[in-house]
This record gives structure tokens, C-alpha cells and sequence, in this order.
């Protein structure tokens, strides 16, 4: 019997298919499981035929039905894995497949596939304007080290061509994938050295001959990354039959790196730009550390109620269900996870107080006691020094460091501030109420003095978790081997929670990882969301220097982002209500539509106008569960870790973002400004990033200074 094999092309249009369609390519992939060679050849159903001027000599058309047709790439070689490659209208099925060639990579080993034809005639086109560039992008790379990445003849002969990393991007999609990703990496100023060890090396057999093995299934084995091979009947149709996630099967090696090596010797931090899989990472590793022992008990932590419940739904799928695994893992947010140890172990149920008590609180405070400081000044001081550093007493705080903080405070300034602290906590007993990090500190002591709760703790979104909720992480497990798995973008902290996580036991040094490629948005969202960022230099996530966004790239490409201004608020949103029915009107179903915006106000107005002409529309803080129908409307804010075919970004306007009142002014904490600030920025750089294929971002009046020009 044959064996099949599915390209990851081939889920990207099976995806979008009509049931009807689904139900003919199961029947077509049923055959291939049934008959032997022979009988598939003849088998009039199937219609199992060569392509026309194929520039490949095994593509092969099979029929779904009258409109649809499969294209299938056919052994020639006496193996049997027929690889499925797409689905696609009868009358495109011809063109797309006698253009495409599929080769061995003579260093990765993998099947590839580039569209022969265009590369062929735009080859000598740009031959002809390359010679007259001032210069050209790999001219410094000899053709031996190019060769050893695995660029074959006819690539480098295009490639030579190449004068920039925007004609590169053009390029991408014609050029094969292996090849293509080890340009990108080069492009991106990567030594060859470095690019042959991240991506080379990494897919490369271990057993791999001084030449390529040419037959089909050798290569189809070697694919892992893009190619699903299907053992048996039953796997077939479970495959078929489930939404199928790509990220559950097909790890990026970067991705299958970190998350499947054996054993870490202590805490490892993987860090990326946003949609480059730091979730699924997370999700695959707990699956593997679960698969390690029969009892692990695992701790998976994110930032909000909404992200836990998308991590429970994503783990039961990739655990297919796995009651038993899944009773094996807690996921909640830190928070929560604190305040059941404090209910646990005080023996009641700590009552929360809300921010905005909280602020009166420190406006109670500054009344009583008439100090010199603002209410914002003391509490972010009680908040960054020290909860930060858990001080509990005056001669703790006199001796604190007060790194990172903008003006200094003298020891006499300090005793003097003291009482306010020591005031607002009393406040806080007489009411009886305590607040989240004052949790995280009771059950950071209660951990210490008994006993961890997990084997493991593997943390996402950890960009914002601040030094006493790190505090609570630690107290969960035991320093050692396997311990934390941490994952986060310091590019998308927007509650600026700053903290060393050396300093909190938590060292990471020589286990740090980065995941550079994004999955989630087009090159031209992630080019246009990256500028945002541009002028600013981030903090990385365990405070020990700097993070970047190098070599973060994407490899979709779409549209490109609009950015418009309006007179009115009021022309603003009718825009917005225009542009969101013109998504519909493209086949995109109003929920995977996103709009959001700073503040609820604006939101307000936009859930009103899309509502008055009957577009679905539900608020992302109602969780909505995921079939529902409705256009979600969140604030930026409540967008962390969320993603969206189209995104619309309302009220990027200057008084909005940033918003003064949230930013300290520079005469009371030059640092916090810049750092507040820099938060702002993020929030619309998170914003952005959730959209998938579409982004439009607009504003009434001035532009934000943070949309780039
Ligand atoms: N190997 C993969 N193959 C296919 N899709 C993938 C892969 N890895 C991630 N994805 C998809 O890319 C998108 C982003 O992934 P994920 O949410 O894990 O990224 P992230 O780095 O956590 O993003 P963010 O920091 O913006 O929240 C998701 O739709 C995910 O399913």
C-alpha cells in the first residue's frame, strides 16, 4: 500500500475548504489508503493524471470534485509516499502545479519547493539592473559558502542579483524554503557560521551522507518541519477530521529545540517578538515534561483569566484530550494561583481591594500625613521599590538600592516617606482588604516556609510579571534542573513591571533561547508594527541588558497596513464601520475581526455604530466563547496575546496615546517618564501585532507620535 504525506501548503488551503469539499478530499485521501500503486493509477474515481508541461515530472492532479482538484507529487523512484501538496480550483490547479519544482536541499536534506518558471524569467531581468546597483546584497558571500548553506545553482544565480532586503522580500515567496530562510538569516547580517548552526544544522540528519539521497521518501522523512507523514487509517482521519492547528505538528526546529531537549540544568528563558510561537513552545514543553514521568505535576502560568482559558483549550488539544495528563496540570494566572496558596494555607480567602481603592488610599495618605509627594509618587515607589524588594521595614528601605528610579531620596527623605507606607498598610488592615502584590508577598512566605507545589512551573507572558509574583513562581518549585520554563517579549511589556530575575534566584544564564520567525502576521504588518519600536532600545526580560527584534521576520505576505486621519471622531468611526463591513463582504467572518482602541469610550461609540447596521459585535471582557459570532471589541490593553485576521486599531490619536495622565511628568521621575512613555509605545506596538492579514489603524485630529510616519 502506499503511504501519504501532507505539505503544509496543503493545510493552509484545506483549511479554508467548504464541508462539502472536506468530505471528497477525505474520500480521495481514503483511496490512497486502500488501494495499492497500481489500482490508484487506474482507478477512474481518482482521475489520477500528469500535468501538463510540468516543469516537475511527478505533480500529479487528483479529482475532488467537479470544481476542486488535488495536486499530489508522485514517486518515480519505486518508493511509495505520495505527497499531497494543495487543493485548488480545477482551472488554477494546471498553472500552480506545472510551475512548481520540488528538490532535495543538498545541506538540510529537505524537500523543498520554489516556483521554477518566475524565477527563471525575472532572473535575467534583474541580471540586467544589478549591473548598474551600487551594491549588492550577498556580493561578500563566495559561492563555496553559499553552496555549503544548501543555495543551489539556480537560486544563486538569482540571489546574485538581489540588491536589497526589500527586493528579498519579493522574492520569498518563489524561492524554496530552506534556502529562502538561510538568505533571510544571512540578509539579516547573521556570520554563515551562525546561520549553518540555527538553521542547518538543526534539520540536517545526523546520518546525512556526503550527497543527497534523491529518493522522494527519504527527502518526504526528512521534512518534519513542513510535512506531516500519515502512518495509518485511523491517524488519516483524525488529522483530517480535527480543526487542524499547524503548530500542533509542525515545530519550527527553533521551536522543537527548546521545547523538546531532554532536561534544562536550571531555568530557561525563551524570548521572541510577538506570534513567533513563545505559546505554542510553552505548550510543547509541558506536554513533554509530562511525558517524562508518570506523577510530574506541572504549574502553567499566563497573564490573564482570558489567555488561561485559551491555554486550557490549546493543551487538551495537543494532549488529544488526555484527561489523565491534563488533571496533571494546574494553569492559572499567578494571581490566582497565590491567592488559593494564601485561602490554602492562612485558611481564608484573602478579600481583594481594586485599584481605584487602592489610589483613594494613597490619596488618603497624602491628605493626613501633608508630604511632599504625589499620590502617583508614592505609589509607584510602593510599588517599584518596595514590594519590588519586599522591604518590611524603615532601616530595610534606608539601606535599598533605588536603581532605576529617577530622583533620589536621602535617608532623612526616606524616614520621612516611611509613615506613608506604614499609614496606607494599616489602612489597608482597617479595611480589611488587601491587593494583589500584597498576596503574592504573603504567599511567597507561606511557600518558603512549607513546601513547593509543583515539579515543574513553565511561565507565558512573562514580560509583565512583577518581582512579587516572581517571588511566588520560585516558592512553587524547587531550584533545580527543569524547574521554571519562562517565555515572554520585552518589546510587549505594557504594565512596566521591571525586575532582575537573577537577583530573585532565578538565573538563566547560558539557557536563554530566542525565536525569530513570527507565524502569525504578514511581513508588511510585522515591518510597518516594528517601526513603532524603532526608536526606542527595551530592557530584556530578566534585567541584564538590552532585547532586539533582529532577524524577526515573517514568512507571509499581504497587504500592506493603512494608517488614516480623520477630521472627527465622528468620521473616524464611520470609516471603521465601512472598512469592517468590507472585511465582511471579503468572506471574513466578523469574529475573527478585532477593533480596538485606548479607552472603553471609543469603543463605546464603535460597538453602537456596528451595531446600528447589524454587524455582530461582542466585548472580548464578556468572554465570548470562541464560536461566537460578533466583531470583538477590546482596549489595547486587553488585546495581550490575542490574534485576529484583521485588526482594526481606533483612536491612535496624540492626546490618547500616550495618555498624559498616565505618564509621570519628567519634574517628578525623569526615569519613570521615559519609562512610561515606553510602556505607551508598547501598548500600541501589542495592539498591532495581533493582526493576522489585515491592520488598519486610524485617528481623529493629530496623529500619536508613536504611528510611524
Ligand atoms: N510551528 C508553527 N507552525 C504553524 N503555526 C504556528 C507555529 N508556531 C506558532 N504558530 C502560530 O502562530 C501564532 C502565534 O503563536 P503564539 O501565540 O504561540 O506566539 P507568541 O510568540 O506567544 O505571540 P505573542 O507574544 O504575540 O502573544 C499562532 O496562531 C500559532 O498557532
Amino acid at each position: 500500500m502506499p503511504q501519504l504525506a501532507f505539505a503544509h501548503s496543503f493545510w493552509e488551503s484545506y483549511d479554508v475548504l467548504e464541508k462539502p469539499v472536506r468530505a471528497g478530499v477525505r474520500k480521495a485521501m481514503q483511496k490512497f489508503q486502500l488501494l495499492t500503486v497500481p489500482e490508484l493509477h487506474m482507478d477512474k474515481g481518482l482521475h489520477l493524471e500528469s500535468v501538463e508541461n510540468a516543469r516537475d515530472p511527478r505533480m500529479r492532479t487528483i479529482r475532488i470534485n467537479d470544481f476542486w482538484r488535488g495536486v499530489v507529487l508522485a514517486p518515480d523512484d519505486g518508493s511509495d509516499v505520495f505527497l499531497l501538496v494543495n487543493v485548488v480550483p480545477h482551472d488554477d490547479a494546471y498553472t500552480w502545479a506545472a510551475k512548481r519544482l520540488y528538490t532535495t536541499n543538498s545541506a538540510t536534506r529537505a524537500l523543498e519547493v520554489r516556483n521554477v518558471v518566475a524565477i527563471e524569467q525575472l532572473t535575467p531581468v534583474l541580471e540586467k539592473a544589478a549591473v548598474t546597483a551600487d551594491s549588492l546584497l550577498f556580493a561578500k558571500y563566495s559561492d563555496t559558502v553559499l553552496h555549503e548553506l544548501g543555495i543551489d545553482e539556480q537560486v544563486l544565480r538569482a540571489i546574485r542579483t538581489i540588491v536589497d532586503k526589500v527586493q528579498l522580500r519579493a522574492f520569498e515567496t518563489l524561492l524554496p524554503e530552506d534556502q529562502c530562510e538561510v538568505l533571510q538569516y544571512l540578509a539579516e547580517g547573521f556570520s554563515p557560521e551562525e546561520v549553518y548552526r540555527d538553521v542547518v544544522a538543526t534539520r540536517r540528519p545526523v546520518d546525512a551522507g556526503p550527497d543527497p539521497d534523491q529518493s522522494l521518501a527519504v527527502a518526504i522523512a526528512n521534512t518534519t518541519s513542513r510535512i506531516t507523514l500519515v502512518t495509518g487509517p485511523e491517524e488519516l482521519s483524525d488529522i483530517l477530521e480535527k480543526p487542524f492547528a499547524a503548530w500542533r505538528v509542525f515545530l519550527h526546529p527553533s521551536q522543537r529545540r527548546v521545547a523538546y531537549r531532554v532536561s534544562y540544568g536550571g531555568p530557561v528563558q525563551v524570548t521572541g517578538g510577538p506570534g513567533t510561537g513563545k505559546t505554542v513552545a510553552a505548550l510543547h514543553r509541558v506536554k513533554h515534561l509530562l511525558a517524562r514521568s508518570p506523577d510530574t505535576r506541572v504549574l502553567l502560568t499566563t497573564y490573564t483569566n482570558a489567555l488561561a482559558a485559551s491555554l486550557r483549550e490549546n493543551l487538551a488539544l495537543l494532549l488529544d484530550g488526555d484527561d489523565a495528563l491534563l488533571a496533571r496540570v494546574d494553569i492559572t494566572t499567578v494571581n490566582a494561583y497565590a491567592h488559593g496558596i494564601v485561602t490554602r494555607l492562612d485558611g481564608k480567602a484573602p478579600s481583594l481591594m481594586g485599584d481605584r481603592e487602592e489610589r483613594q488610599l494613597w490619596q488618603r495618605v497624602v491628605k493626613k500625613l501633608g508630604l511632599p509627594w504625589t499620590e502617583q509618587f508614592l505609589a509607584q515607589e510602593y510599588r517599584h521599590v518596595i514590594l519590588a524588594q519586599d522591604l518590611r521595614t524603615l532601616d530595610a528601605y534606608r539601606a535599598a538600592s533605588r536603581l532605576g528610579r529617577g530622583s533620589a531620596l536621602s535617608a532623612t527623605r526616606r524616614e520621612q516617606l516611611w509613615p506613608a507606607v506604614e499609614l496606607f498598610e494599616s489602612l489597608l488592615r482597617d479595611q480589611k482588604a488587601t491587593s494583589h502584590l500584597k498576596i503574592c508577598a504573603r504567599a511567597a512566605d507561606l511557600l518558603a516556609a512549607s513546601s513547593p507545589t509543583h515539579d515543574h512551573v513553565v511561565v507565558d507572558e512573562a514580560q509583565d510579571l512583577h518581582p512579587a509574583q516572581w517571588r511566588v513562581l520560585r516558592g512553587a518549585v524547587a531550584p533545580g534542573s527543569d524547574d521554571l520554563f519562562i517565555t515572554g517579549d520585552p518589546h510587549q511589556r505594557i504594565y512596566d513591571s521591571r525586575v532582575s530575575l537573577r537577583s530573585l534566584g532565578i538565573s538563566v544564564t547560558g539557557r536563554t533561547h530566542r525565536l525569530r520567525i513570527n507565524y502569525r502576521s504578514t511581513e508588511e504588518i510585522l515591518t510597518w508594527s516594528t517601526d513603532i519600536l524603532s526608536p526606542v532600545t527595551v530592557e530584556d526580560l530578566g534585567g541584564e541588558g538590552s532585547d532586539t527584534l533582529a532577524g524577526y521576520r515573517s514568512l507571509l505576505h499581504g497587504r500592506q497596513p493603512q494608517a488614516d486621519g480623520y477630521g472627527t471622531e465622528q468620521a473616524e468611526v464611520a470609516a471603521l464601520v465601512e472598512r469592517v463591513q468590507g472585511w465582511i463582504a471579503q468572506g471574513i467572518r466578523p469574529s475573527e475581526i478585532g477593533v480596538c482602541a485606548r479607552f472603553n469610550v471609543l469603543l463605546d461609540k464603535a460597538y453602537d455604530k456596528l451595531a446600528a447596521v447589524n454587524v455582530p459585535v461582542v466585548r472580548v471582557r464578556d468572554n465570548p466563547a470562541p464560536g461566537e459570532d460578533g466583531v470583538r471589541l477590546a482596549t489595547m490593553h486587553a488585546m495581550k496575546g490575542l490574534e485576529f485576521r484583521c485588526i482594526a486599531v481606533l483612536g491612535a490619536t496624540a492626546t490618547a496615546v500616550p495618555f498624559a495622565r498616565e505618564v509621570t511628568p519628567a519634574s517628578v521621575d525623569a526615569l519613570q517618564h521615559d519609562s512610561d512613555l515606553l510602556r505607551e509605545r508598547c501598548l500600541l506596538f501589542v495592539a498591532c501585532t495581533r493582526a493576522r492579514e489585515a491592520l488598519a489603524v486610524s485617528w481623529s485630529g493629530t496623529a500619536s507620535p508613536f504611528v510611524p510616519r
